[in-house]
């Protein structure tokens, strides 16, 4: 079966700053990424990781080159192209990103409504569905500064998942726990996305999880320099 890349990049580079102080941060990328992959990005610091994160997540637009995403070209798109997009794409940050003021299922909620195909009802029973499904049915009317480090994190993936997307992108999302909780996040998301038959895209500096990768990429400055693939 031919597998269709649900990602394409072709020769990428990206420069930050104006005049005397624009640098080039990144440096011919060409990459695909295909659907259901775990693929996890590492690098030292500054090598360019999170630039290209955001790139893919329609977060910043491309300056050079081609890259598709979900089947659009991002390069030329417009804002409100792009906005399309990244409804279709699952964020996780290393900070959780929830609103204090919300609680647990109100955050994940929020996510569906943007999309706004479901009644108040409906939104709020697959939101609680979906924070059972990272094991917090005890805890969807706890506020995030009641929830532990980790709590929080299964939060803010049953906030990325609950749409179903085709692609995640996790930016460092084990940093803030600790080695067990960490461990426990990634396992989760893995599964979830296995179950969903998503792709994720993880930044991370956390050898204790490449296991659950079938693809590690290598970056340094501002190149990808190496590819394994997990057996
Ligand atoms: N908005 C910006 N304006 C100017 N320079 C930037 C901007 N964002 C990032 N940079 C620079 O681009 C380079 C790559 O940054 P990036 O955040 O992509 O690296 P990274 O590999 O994700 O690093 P880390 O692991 O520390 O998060 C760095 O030198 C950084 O200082």
């Amino acid at each position: 079966m031919l597998r269709e890349p649900i990602v394409t990049i072709q020769n990428l580079d990206h420069y930050f700053g104006e005049g005397g102080l624009r640098k080039q941060i990144l440096f011919d990328i060409n990459l695909e990424i295909y659907s259901g992959e775990v693929i996890i990005l590492m690098g030292q610091s500054g090598s360019g990781k999170t630039t290209l994160l955001t790139l893919i997540g329609g977060l910043r637009s491309p300056q050079t080159g081609s890259l598709q995403v979900l089947r659009n070209e991002l390069y030329g798109a417009k804002e409100k192209q792009l906005v399309k997009i990244r409804r279709n794409i699952g964020y996780i940050f290393q900070a959780h990103n929830l609103l204090p003021f919300l609680t647990a299922c109100q955050n994940v909620q929020m996510a569906l409504e943007l999309h706004k195909k479901f009644s108040y009802q409906k939104a709020q029973a697959i939101s609680k569905a979906m924070l059972e499904a990272v094991g917090l049915e005890h805890k969807v009317n706890y506020y995030p500064n009641d929830l532990s480090g980790g709590q929080k994190q299964r939060v803010a993936i049953a906030r990325a998942l609950v749409n179903h997307p085709q692609l995640v992108l996790a930016d460092e999302p084990t940093a803030a726990l600790d080695s067990k909780s960490g461990r426990d996040v990634v396992e989760l998301m893995q599964h979830l996305a296995k179950e969903q038959g998503c792709t994720i895209l993880m930044v991370t500096h956390d050898n204790r999880i490449l296991d659950i990768a079938d693809r590690i990429l290598h970056m340094e400055d501002g190149h990808i320099v190496d590819q394994e693939v997990s057996i």
